[in-house]
């Protein structure tokens, strides 16, 4: 069943228009890919479903219609987004940024839990909830992010880049996590990343971004299997 239904998605910046329609549907449960080349609109995409950018079209989360909310709203419906750069706040501490991501939770037990699960996932943050974000490493700020995000318990986390500027091993850690957290979750996922391999690596489905359109959408595997994919985003042929 499809958990996100986005339908003739319109956005972008004034008059300039960088999503020309986009459809696209990813199941209950399932992690997305999205590749592109740069400039394609993979951010804007995102930004569209968490409603920092004003879009026309349709989306649908769990049936629910989303469509034109406020990036408030969304949150309270589940929706959480990981931008490009962390967003964390470098000057508060790893517990302070936790504790803001569950702005929309009630309740000092429900919030507690929350921090508990989070630890889990990421025991590198639990030694250090007293730092500042800003004295942590790039992989650690990345964990913080998405920490901060699973505050929300979200039906939906968009992750915008996640291995940006980190080394290979942390970036490898970080993608078990996440897909750690899909499926003991069952959280839906949207990944945009540049590195195609790892997000084909723990996908269901991915659709390729070109000029503001989905130009290719399938499985991990088909996608991984596409001539033009393989040349473009993985450097080889098939
Ligand atoms: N805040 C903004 N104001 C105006 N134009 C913007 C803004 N953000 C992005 N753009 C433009 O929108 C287009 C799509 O950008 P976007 O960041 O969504 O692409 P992308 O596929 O994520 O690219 P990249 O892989 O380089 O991050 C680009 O032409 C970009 O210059």
């Amino acid at each position: 069943m499809s958990d996100l239904v986005v339908e003739n998605l319109v956005a972008g910046y004034g008059d300039a228009r960088v999503l020309h329609g986009v459809h696209l549907t990813v199941g209950e449960g399932e992690i997305c890919a999205i590749l592109g080349p740069n400039g394609a609109g993979k951010t804007t995409l995102l930004r569209a479903l968490s409603g920092m950018v004003k879009a026309r079209g349709t989306v649908r989360l769990g049936g629910a219609d989303l469509s034109g909310r406020s990036p408030d709203a969304l949150a309270r419906q589940g929706v959480a987004h990981v931008p490009e750069g962390r967003g964390t706040f470098m000057p508060l501490t790893v517990e302070e940024n936790l504790r803001l991501g569950a702005f929309v939770r009630r309740g000092k037990a429900q919030v507690e839990a929350d921090l508990a699960r989070i630890h889990a996932y990421f025991p590198a943050l639990r030694t250090r909830l007293k730092q500042t974000a800003g004295s942590l490493s790039g992989g650690e700020q990345q964990m913080l992010a998405i920490g901060r995000a699973l505050m929300l318990r979200p039906r939906l986390l968009l992750l915008d880049e996640p291995s940006l500027g980190l080394a290979p091993l942390v970036t490898r850690e970080l993608f078990r996590i996440v897909q750690a957290i899909n499926q003991e979750e069952r959280t839906t996922v949207v990944v945009v990343e540049q590195n195609a391999h790892l997000a084909l690596g723990i996908a269901q489905q991915a659709h390729v971004l070109e000029t503001g359109r989905i130009v290719l959408s399938g499985t991990a595997a088909e996608i991984r299997a596409d001539e033009q994919v393989a040349q473009s985003y993985l450097g080889y042929r098939v």
